[in-house]
């Protein structure tokens, strides 16, 4: 069943320096297709906490080598600062924001990805009833992309991964990923940024390196929701307006050349 059409995951790259135009296009979106859930990160400012504790700072294909002390900072800054700035930043601006975590409700169930990562959650799966809950009631939720597993461990979620899940376990039409680049770039000597790009682009752009480093979360869950009933994936500068209202690069299916299939029926 098809409820509510959109999932925004807003970058910590970006959280910073959000478009006034961002909270408006939210407001637009309320108007005509009623609360958007909302995932955010907020890595850089992990980093930035973990460095002024005297911590290390390690990554390993993107995701966050995450010990003990790094779990304390990752909670602190995901579930605390900016799940907390950007509920009340919404607030500001006139929309309805409730701040959680995937840890409540145990909305973001997970595993251990992978023991030399540490406290890194790989979501098993969504426990959505809290966010039918806060959208049935007009508010808009805030998740901070933190999971718990069966025995009640908190782990840190990349939250690109995070927002993937949440717009499969809701049967979202719309995942829109703002960041701080608009959309997707191609490069050489006709470098330019994509208005559009299918799955097969986007896999061909990860193999010969044009897409690397935080593009690459966000490409694969932008291709698991498409391969489990999302419709589109949009990657926008969140920092510049229309990020929710068109601009960024739009990933969808390749759809059957009406040609091809005519072509074959005339053999
Ligand atoms: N082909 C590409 N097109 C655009 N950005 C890319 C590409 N490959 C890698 N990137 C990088 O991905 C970054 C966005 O990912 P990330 O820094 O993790 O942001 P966020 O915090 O929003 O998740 C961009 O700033 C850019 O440096
Ligand atoms: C496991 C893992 O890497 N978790 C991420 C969670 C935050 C995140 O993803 O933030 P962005 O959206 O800003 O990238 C981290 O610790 O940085």
């Amino acid at each position: 069943m098809r409820l509510w059409p959109v999932v925004i995951k807003a970058g910590g790259s970006v959280l910073e320096r959000l478009h006034p135009s961002f909270f408006q296009e939210l407001k637009n979106g309320m108007k005509s297709a009623g609360p958007p859930v909302i995932v955010h990160g907020g890595g850089p400012e992990i980093s930035r906490l973990q460095k002024r504790l005297g911590l290390k700072t390690r990554f390993v294909k993107g995701l966050r080598v995450t010990d003990d002390e790094g779990l304390k900072a990752a909670e602190m800054v995901l579930a605390g600062t900016v799940n907390k700035g950007l509920t009340a930043r919404l607030r500001a601006a006139g929309l309805p924001a409730v701040g959680l975590s995937g840890v409540d409700g145990a909305l973001l169930e997970v595993k251990p990805k992978d023991p030399s990562l540490g406290w890194v959650g790989e979501v098993t799966e969504v426990h959505p009833g809290i966010l039918f809950d806060l959208l049935k009631s007009g508010w808009i939720p805030v998740v901070a992309s933190l999971g718990v597993d069966a025995e009640g461990r908190r782990y840190n979620v990349n939250a690109d991964t995070a927002a993937g899940a949440v717009a499969r376990a809701l049967s979202a039409r719309k995942l829109v990923m703002v960041t701080d680049v608009p959309g997707i770039r191609t490069e050489g000597a006709t470098s330019r940024n994509l208005p559009s790009a299918t799955p097969s682009e986007v896999r061909e752009m990860v193999e010969n390196g044009t897409i690397r480093g935080g593009m690459i979360p966000k490409v694969d869950a932008a291709l698991a929701g498409l391969d489990s009933g999302v419709e589109e994936v949009i990657i926008a500068d969140g920092s510049a307006p229309g990020a929710l209202s068109g601009a960024g690069t739009r990933i969808r299916k390749e759809v059957e050349p009406l040609g091809a299939v005519s072509h074959l029926s005339e053999k």
